[in-house]
Parts: structure tokens; C-alpha cells; sequence
């Protein structure tokens, strides 16, 4: 399968990066406002390929995503520090009134993967200016809170991230909810895993791990000024369930005909992903102040959206 990048910066071409060393899929094509530095970023990737698999790496204007099966939309602007994700609505909004008619202009039949930020607001918008089935449109959304819930949580435990099942909820942003009491380690809920491995979850360890997955991204903008390795392999995670029609669960943000009681609304939440792009929603077992918290967020997400002109 062929798949385009429009933003070739840093997130961008971390996806790429991790699309070619993964061998995922067959072609990966940047395309950036900026050419040169689409060309640059092929160029850098493509001299990885041969310590890895044979996915072509090229750079091309918009004509050049046709055939594309994903199309993974990382323009626009990023976070400074400090500044919070849903600061960069109006600016991104305007980027993608440009960008996503040119995409399907070329490429009518592709998936859309949003990673741009505020990422829950971004997939709405695209939804509607572009006027997709809501399945087709799909925001990395919750995937890198999720990872990041999984990794902290693995290292308390001192077993592999891959081994513990907990999923973040809602915005990807400060109103995220940790979906706690559904955590699993292996098959064994959390606390209870927690006790038997002698590692319990004090108040002080799940507030630090609450406060490690929500600030991560600010935390890593001051030390590097944006993050990238996380979401690269968070978006070539969701191709390949995509690419290799894998019906996986991963937590993905698409526009929701209602959640919890609040209409309309995009945000993540478990989802099957496959060739056709999300097939089911999944609504976790949830504490009440785990629901209220999500209705919050679904509150906020849906408020900021409907405020958007297009
Ligand atoms: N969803 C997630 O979990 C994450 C999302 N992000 C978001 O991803 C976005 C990109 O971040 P970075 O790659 O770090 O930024 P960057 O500044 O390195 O790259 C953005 C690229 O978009 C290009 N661009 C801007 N307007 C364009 C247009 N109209 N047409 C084509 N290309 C255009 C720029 O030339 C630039 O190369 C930001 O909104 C950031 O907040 C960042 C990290 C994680
Ligand atoms: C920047 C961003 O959205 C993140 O790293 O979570």
C-alpha cells in the first residue's frame, strides 16, 4: 500500500521513519508546503531502508498521493512551551481548509490520519469539510497517552509495557481520563496485580503516573521543543492495523454520534480498526468519576469544535 504524509516535519517524518523501518507498507510519499524539506526528509529515510525492508521513500506535490490507501495529516503548527493543544485550533483549522480538498482531490479513497493538533478537534473538522464517513477519518487521538500510560505503568511494574492492557479516554489533551479501574496486567486487574508483584498503587504513585502521562508533552517540548518518536510509531501502529486489516483495538479518536449523553462529538475511546478504517466503538467498564470525567472532556471537545467556522 502506498501512503502519503502531508507535513513533513517532525512528526511527520518520524511516521515515515517508522513506516520504513517497519516495512509496513510498499511506498510512503511526504508532501510539505516547504519541498525542499519533503525532499530532504525522503531523501534522510530513504538511506535507512537498506538496513531494513524495501518500502520506497519519495517526496511529490499533492498529485503525487494518488493511489494513496492512507493519507496521515501532520500539517500545520506545534505546541510551544507552555502553550496548551486546543491554542492551536484556529491556526491548524485554516491549514487543513487548504489541505484536505487537496488530498482528495488526488486521492478520493484513502483513510485520513489526523495527528495534528488539538488532534479530538482537528478529526472533527476534517470530517465535516471533507464529508467522509466518520469511520474513514481517523485522529491518532488517545494512542500516545495510551502508550505512555502503558510504558509508566510497566516500568512501577518492572514487566514489559506489552503485557499491561489501560487505555486513555477522551481528549488528547489536559482533560485526558485514565481509565484505571479497566487496567489489566497480563489478565489480572491492576491492583491486584499490583499486590501480587509487591509493587502496590499508593495514591502517590498513581498521581505521579496520572501527572507523567497527562504533562509528558510538556515536559518533553521544554527539553526538545516537540515530540516526535511517540506519535511516528503511535501513526505506523494505526497504518498497519489499517494495511494488514487487523480488527486491533487501539485507542483512536473519530467523530461520535454521541458519548456518555454529549452529541456529535470527537474523541477517543477503545476502537476496531481494520482495511475499512474504525469498525466498532468500545466504552470501558468505568468508575462514575471516571464517566464524569470523560463526559467532561466529551463536553469540552464538543464546545470547542462547534465554535469553529469553516
Ligand atoms: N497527535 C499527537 O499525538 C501529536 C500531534 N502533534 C502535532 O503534529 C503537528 C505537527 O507537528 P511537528 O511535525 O512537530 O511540526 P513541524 O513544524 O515540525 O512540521 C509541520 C509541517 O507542516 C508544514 N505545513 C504547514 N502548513 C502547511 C500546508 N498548508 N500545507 C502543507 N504543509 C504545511 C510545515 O511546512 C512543516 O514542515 C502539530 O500540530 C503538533 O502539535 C505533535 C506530537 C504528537
Ligand atoms: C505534542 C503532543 O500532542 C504530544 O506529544 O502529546
Amino acid at each position: 500500500m502506498k501512503v502519503g504524509i502531508v507535513g513533513a516535519g517532525m512528526v511527520g517524518s518520524a511516521a515515515g521513519y517508522a513506516l520504513a523501518l517497519t516495512g509496513t507498507v510498499s511506498r510512503v510519499v511526504l508532501v510539505d508546503q516547504n519541498a525542499a524539506l519533503a525532499q530532504a526528509q525522503a531523501e534522510d529515510i530513504a538511506h535507512a531502508v537498506p538496513f531494513a525492508s524495501s518500502t520506497i521513500v519519495e517526496h511529490g506535490d499533492y498529485p503525487a498521493l494518488a493511489g494513496a490507501g492512507v493519507v496521515i495529516l501532520a500539517a500545520g503548527v506545534g505546541q510551544k512551551p507552555g502553550e496548551t493543544r486546543l491554542e492551536l485550533l484556529s491556526r491548524n483549522a485554516a491549514v487543513f481548509r487548504d489541505v484536505t480538498a487537496r488530498v482528495l482531490d488526488h486521492a478520493p479513497d484513502a483513510i485520513l490520519l489526523v495527528a495534528s493538533n488539538p488532534v479530538d478537534v482537528m478529526t472533527q473538522i476534517t470530517t465535516r469539510l471533507t464529508g467522509l464517513p466518520a469511520e474513514r477519518v481517523i485522529g491518532s487521538g488517545t494512542i500516545l497517552d495510551t502508550a505512555r500510560f502503558r510504558s509508566l505503568l510497566g516500568r512501577h511494574f518492572d514487566i514489559s509495557p506489552r503485557s499491561v492492557h489501560a487505555y486513555v479516554l477522551g481528549e488528547h489533551g489536559d482533560s485526558e481520563v485514565l481509565a484505571w479501574s479497566s487496567a489489566r496486567a497480563g489478565s489480572v486487574p491492576l491492583m491486584s496485580f499490583a499486590a501480587q508483584v509487591g509493587s502496590p498503587i499508593t495514591e502517590n504513585v498513581r498521581a505521579q503516573i496520572d501527572d507523567g502521562v497527562r504533562n509528558a508533552a510538556y515536559t518533553i517540548i521544554n527539553g526538545k521543543g516537540a515530540t516526535w518518536y511517540g506519535i511516528g510509531a503511535g501513526l505506523a501502529r494505526i497504518v498497519r492495523a489499517i494495511v494488514q486489516d487487523e480488527q486491533a483495538v487501539l485507542s483512536v479518536s473519530i467523530a461520535t454520534d454521541e458519548v456518555l449523553g454529549v452529541k456529535d462529538v470527537a474523541l477517543s475511546l477503545p476502537r476496531i480498526v481494520g482495511a475499512a478504517g474504525v469498525r466498532t466503538d468500545l466504552m470501558p467498564d468505568l468508575t462514575d468519576d471516571e464517566a464524569r470525567a470523560l463526559k467532561e472532556s466529551a463536553t469540552l471537545l464538543q464546545s470547542t469544535a462547534d465554535a469553529v467556522e469553516l
